[in-house]
């Protein structure tokens, strides 16, 4: 990346940064990826998520029993039809991720320069002096002076409920650990990072496979979110299993990159994946501190350039407690969304923050004001150069379309798309204005019966930044002919009215197959 290139548009008035953020119509583009737990299943909290912008619910299966979950997802779905806003569902495994868990559900204080043991013996219970894990190898695996961060969600170091350890020695199978800050663990359940070292359990657990072939295919999940994704295989093999249950075939698999190991095999994973979560919690752990920003900036490049969506985590950590993000946790928003973000992962801070809708409200707000100013003319030659020529029609087509509907000064671009496909490829050029994603069904067989696709498609762009689906009727098949083509575009453009984003003489870029030839029209609306 040429460093004497801002991405920020420029100039930038100072007298400009002092003018109000007023509430526009205009839904932010960049999304937003909720986590529900304990202060966000009611189904008044929830459609108040989906108010204030969330398009993505994400159920982490690394606490709460499956029933306990679907009790959330019945929640979300009522809300859905309340509100009237789509949401997508994601199911986060556990993977190969250490628990601790307190069964007498009493906090257990750890005191800076003590000594605590970690011991496989599931059986004992969770006290100061020492800790069950669920994982038996911890002691082969790890040596003297090695680093180990235990805690419920958050180990930002700012907080007092989880602790940094360092080992003092292995003995057995047990690993006795130095206490480096004073900590209170609170809660039932507290997750072990062990930095840089490799936990030796299949990234796709048997519980996990359990999980996803019960609750997932229940609940026709639009995304696996697969936690501590480590190398391509892992990808290979979380697709081969989905694609034997039936509809989740379908399911999108966002790779979760959350360790070095994860990070040094990143190119293979990205190609493998459908999209990459940043999961700075972890990952921010197992990198020096002063690598992270370069991981993220790398990263969200590679992911933007190969078109796939990149989710960021671990913004505003401190909303978890607190009504106002940090000064640097707001900044830390707006360079997501700088650097290239498609959406932010919420973790802690709506799954028992106490303020799940303000901090869903602040972070749009903050990426709002970040799109305003994104340079899309340096972004949008960088993605140009990157595809090289001779480009793909589909490449060339997207390109046009988005440069098209800027010149132009387009309120919209009205992607017609079966698969998905044509509008990710849209937004991989950033387009400045939301796109209406119009999924067309298709009539689709798995030899026992006929159905009809597009709600999946539909509800995955809810995670790339600027789509915004609309489900085309199913009397609109795909291989749909110039009528049927006229009366979808209709219904979009009245879509588009009714949700503020399209008035009367705006211009409009529509991208769709007229006949075999895929076409980009500007088209001017009258009244
Ligand atoms: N059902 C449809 N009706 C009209 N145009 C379509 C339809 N599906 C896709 N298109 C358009 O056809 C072109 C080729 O898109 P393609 O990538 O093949 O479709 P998809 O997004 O469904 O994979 C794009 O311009 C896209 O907007
Ligand atoms: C989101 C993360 O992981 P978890 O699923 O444990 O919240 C992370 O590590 O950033
Ligand atoms: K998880
Ligand atoms: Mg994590």
């Amino acid at each position: 990346m040429p460093s004497n290139h801002l991405l920020l548009e420029e100039p930038i008035r100072m007298a400009s940064i002092l003018e109000p953020s007023k509430d526009s119509v205009l839904p932010t583009m960049t999304k937003i990826v909720g986590t529900l737990g304990p202060k966000s299943r009611s189904v008044e909290v929830i459609s108040a998520c989906l108010r204030a912008g969330m398009s993505v619910a994400r159920f982490d299966f690394s606490w709460g029993s499956p029933d306990y979950h679907q009790e959330t997802l019945d929640n979300l779905k009522a809300a859905v039809k309340n509100t009237n806003k789509l949401c997508a569902v994601m199911l986060d495994t556990v993977g190969p991720e250490i628990l601790v868990v307190n069964r007498n559900e009493k906090s257990i204080s750890l005191k800076e320069d003590e000594l605590v043991v970690l011991t496989p013996n599931q059986e004992i219970e969770a006290s100061s002096e020492l800790l069950p894990i669920s994982y038996d190898g911890l002691s082969k695996v790890v040596k003297k002076g090695d680093t180990l961060f235990l805690g419920q969600y958050l180990f930002t170091g700012s907080e007092t409920t989880s602790v940094w350890l360092e080992v003092s020695e292995v003995k057995g199978d047990d690993v006795l650990c130095l206490v480096k800050n004073s900590a209170k663990l609170v809660g039932t359940m507290y997750t072990l990072h062990a930095a840089e070292i490799r936990i030796d359990l299949p990234t796709l657990t048997d519980k996990d496979k359990e999980i996803i072939a019960t609750w997932g295919v229940k609940n026709k999940i639009d995304f696996l979110s697969l936690s501590h994704a480590r190398q391509a295989e892992d990808v290979r093999q979380a697709r081969q299993f989905l694609s034997k249950l039936g509809n989740l075939s379908q399911t999108q698999i966002f790779a979760k990159i959350e360790s070095v190991e994860g990070l040094t095999h990143f190119d293979e994973i990205l190609q493998e994946a459908d999209g990459i979560i940043l999961a700075r919690g972890n990952l921010g752990l197992d990198l020096p501190p002063e690598k992270v920003f370069l991981f993220q900036k790398t990263a969200l490049h590679r992911c933007n350039m190969a078109g796939k969506p990149a989710v960021l985590t671990r913004v505003v950590d401190s909303m978890t407690s607190n009504l106002r993000p940090t000064r640097a946790e707001a900044t830390d928003v707006a360079n997501a969304v700088l650097d290239g973000s498609d959406a932010i992962l919420l973790g802690a801070e709506t799954l028992r923050g106490f303020y799940p809708v303000e901090t869903i409200s602040t972070v749009r707000r903050i990426c709002a004001e970040a799109e305003k100013v994104f340079n899309q003319d340096f972004y949008f030659k960088k993605a140009v150069k990157h595809t090289g020529e001779p480009m793909s029609h589909l490449e060339s087509i997207a390109s046009s379309a988005v440069r098209a509907a800027i010149k132009v000064k387009a309120s919209v671009i009205i992607c017609f798309t079966s698969t998905g496909r044509a509008a990710r490829l849209i937004a991989k050029y950033r387009p400045t204005m939301p796109v209406i994603s119009v999924v067309i069904p298709r009539l689709q067989t798995n030899q026992l019966k006929w159905s009809l696709s597009g709600a999946f498609e539909a509800r995955q762009s809810l995670i790339s930044r600027g789509l915004f689906p609309v489900l085309a009727d199913p009397q609109h098949l795909a291989d749909s002919n110039n009528a049927t083509n006229e009366s979808v575009l209709k219904a979009a453009l009245d879509h588009g009215k009714l949700a503020g984003i399209i008035k009367a003489h705006d211009r409009v870029v529509v991208c769709q197959k007229v006949g075999d030839a895929s076409v980009v029209k500007i088209i001017e609306l009258e009244d």
